[in-house]
């Protein structure tokens, strides 16, 4: 398995006909957390979308969990994201069913039939962010942060290779946004790599990783300085 899980060489990415982010290099390594960062409008989510086959990457080169952006067609994206795990800043839960359920509807939506193997995947991933005992409880019952985790539970359901986060701490306040970032350091531990789109420099500065920066249409790395 190469080590190389996400790449983009020479890319550009736009939204219509508007250049966003241009000579776009990247690389991200399995295992890794990496932070993508920048001012508002600066292109994050538009990097992104690339990413989960939301906008096409029309020009460079992109591969990503062994699917090449360039030859992405339409009815591949699917199979895309189901190697992905997305997480996004307004957790996007269905208010009308439990949290088992919310989990459920991913699975069965994504070929899964056998209600035991069911049951215990969706145990498993309630567990893996500390939510094991809220599985019966409607999304509206739960605080933000619990959302966001239950989020990120969905995000694991099908052990997806890479997750993408954007703005996952966004809507939360700064100490719940250090316990979801919490239960994405604890996932990254154990495998995941993770990319995390913020605008949350203080949790840059508690949790350090290798960082992107978008910055007058390109992307660069940053070094953090330590104080
Ligand atoms: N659907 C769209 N059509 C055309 N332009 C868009 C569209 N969505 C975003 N843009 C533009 O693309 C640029 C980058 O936006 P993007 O949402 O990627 O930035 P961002 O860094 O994620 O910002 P934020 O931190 O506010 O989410 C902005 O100038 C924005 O106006």
């Amino acid at each position: 398995m190469s080590q190389t899980i996400l790449s983009l060489k020479n890319a550009a990415i736009y939204q219509r006909d508007s250049l966003i982010l241009s000579e776009v290099d990247v690389n991200v390594d399995r295992g890794d957390f990496v932070y993508l960062i920048g001012k508002t409008g600066t292109g994050k989510s538009s990097f992104m979308k690339t990413l989960y086959g939301d906008i096409p990457l029309t020009e460079g080169e992109g591969s990503i969990v062994d699917f090449d952006l360039r030859k992405l067609k339409e009815k591949q994206i699917p199979q895309l994201r189901r190697k992905l795990g997305i997480v996004f800043q307004d957790f996007k839960l269905l208010n009308d069913r439990t949290i088992q359920d919310n989990l459920r509807f991913v699975l069965k939506a994504t070929g899964w039939k056998d209600k035991k193997a069911m049951d215990s995947k969706i145990e498993e991933v309630l567990d893996k962010v500390g939510m094991k005992t809220k599985g019966f409880k409607f999304p509206y019952q739960l605080s933000g942060g619990e959302q966001q985790r239950v989020a990120i539970a969905r995000a694991l359901l099908n052990d997806p290779e890479l997750i993408l986060a954007d703005e996952p701490t966004g809507n939360l306040d700064p100490q719940t946004s250090v316990e979801v970032m919490e239960v994405l350091q604890d996932i990254n531990k154990n495998g995941n790599t993770i990319l995390m789109a913020t605008h949350d420099y203080a949790l840059l500065l508690k949790y350090p990783s290798k960082t992107l920066k978008c910055d007058g249409q390109r992307v660069f790395e940053v070094v953090q300085r330590k104080n």
